[in-house]
């Protein structure tokens, strides 16, 4: 049964299959219909996939109110500033409300998304081989030229800032897009200028430092189709984000799970939030004060699910190392070798999805 779009299956054969887009292989896979649609050996994670439930009452995933983060109130703002900071250092991870972002657009971006995954594997950009740096990639996995697991997610990556990229199908896709990575970067400033501040620097400093007018960010459509076999599988492997903030949305399907003292916690988004995670530049700006977290996406046997991340990184030319803070708490020896943020995406990209292996490859000591 060896097509293009029905990989040979792992039971009775141990050739390579094909690789092909996971929404093509669950497809076939459930158009078989028998007890045997097991997935092909490619897939097969060997990990615990179960993950910590918290009591969604007493949820301790920090909120942050971005309205208070903006407030014209100094008591309301310095307080804001304050959970901020505590939030990147004790998580790594938190839920933003009072965003700004409409329900709507949030719900259009992640549509538009899903009309482009559904275009016929035709009309949709060429798949492989590419280069990790290209501004309009759709692939699958990580990177199948050096992941020895495949993830069970397609995606599609756009650079969509300083310059916007985006392929012209579906054809609302490049209006709705444009506004929501308009929109998420103001809200990403905003956030970057409280952290600036919880770090006992001025607000613009890390502005200025990490040049961020001219600031990476990276749109990515994360495609998880429902999983015949989802406790071997793996959506995206552990891993850490290369830039400084990732802002994350989902259609309501749930999946991601992030690592919390040595635990996976199954995060539950709340409607209309926004869930953020500090990444590997925060950490090596802070000088190690804020550690990016280390989080990965399950899969399941009843829904497809849908994650739209936002990476915003420095500008791409940007040689960054770690700030002076005034309070001393980055100040001392640079624990991270200083390097260009392209040069650091380039690396993190071309290799495979392994923990924050990126990050270590450039740290000096641990601290
Ligand atoms: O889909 C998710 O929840 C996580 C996606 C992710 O980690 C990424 O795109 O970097
Ligand atoms: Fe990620």
């Amino acid at each position: 049964m060896e097509t293009s779009s029905a990989p040979m299956l792992h039971s009775n054969s141990a050739a390579v299959p094909k690789i092909t887009c996971v929404r093509k292989l669950s497809e076939s896979l459930i158009n078989l219909n028998n007890n045997s649609n097991n997935i092909p050996s490619t897939y097969a994670y060997h990990t615990e996939t179960t993950a910590l439930d918290l009591d969604p009452l007493h949820n301790p995933i920090p909120t942050i109110d971005l309205s208070l983060l903006t407030s014209s109130n100094p008591h309301h703002k310095s307080k804001a500033v304050q959970q901020l900071g505590k939030a990147c250092q004790e998580w790594g991870f938190f839920m933003v409300v009072n965003h700004g972002i409409p329900e709507d657009l949030m719900r259009a971006v992640i549509e538009v998304s899903h009309e482009f995954f559904n275009l016929a594997e035709e009309e949709k950009p060429e798949f492989e081989p590419q280069n990790v740096l290209d501004p309009i990639r759709y692939g699958t996995s990580f990177n199948t030229a050096k992941d020895k697991v495949f993830c069970w997610r397609d995606f599609l990556k756009l650079f969509v800032h300083p310059q916007f990229h985006c392929p012209d199908k579906p054809h609302a896709f490049r209006e709705v897009l444009l506004e929501y990575c308009e929109r998420s970067r103001q809200v990403v400033r905003k956030l970057l200028k409280g952290i600036s501040q919880s770090l006992g620097l001025e607000e613009c400093e890390m502005d200025k430092a990490l040049e961020l007018d001219s600031g990476l960010q990276i749109f990515v459509a994360n495609l998880y189709p429902v999983c015949p076999n989802p406790e071997i599988a793996m959506g995206i492997a552990p891993h850490s984000d290369h830039g400084l903030l990732t802002l994350l949305i989902q259609n309501e399907v749930g999946g991601l799970q992030i690592q919390h003292d040595g635990e996976w916690i199954n995060v539950n988004a709340p409607p209309n939030s926004i869930l953020v995670n500090t990444a590997d530049h925060l950490e090596i700006y802070s000088n190690g004060k804020y550690k990016s977290v280390v989080h990965r996406a399950v899969v399941n046997n009843e829904k497809t699910r849908i994650s739209i991340a936002i990476a915003n990184g420095p500008s791409a030319d940007t040689i960054v190392c770690p700030a002076a803070s005034k309070e001393g708490s980055g100040a001392g020896a640079p624990n991270y070798v200083p390097m260009k943020y392209k040069e650091y995406l380039l690396s993190q990209q071309s290799n495979q999805l392994n923990g924050k292996a990126s990050l270590k490859r450039i740290q000096i000591r641990d601290h």
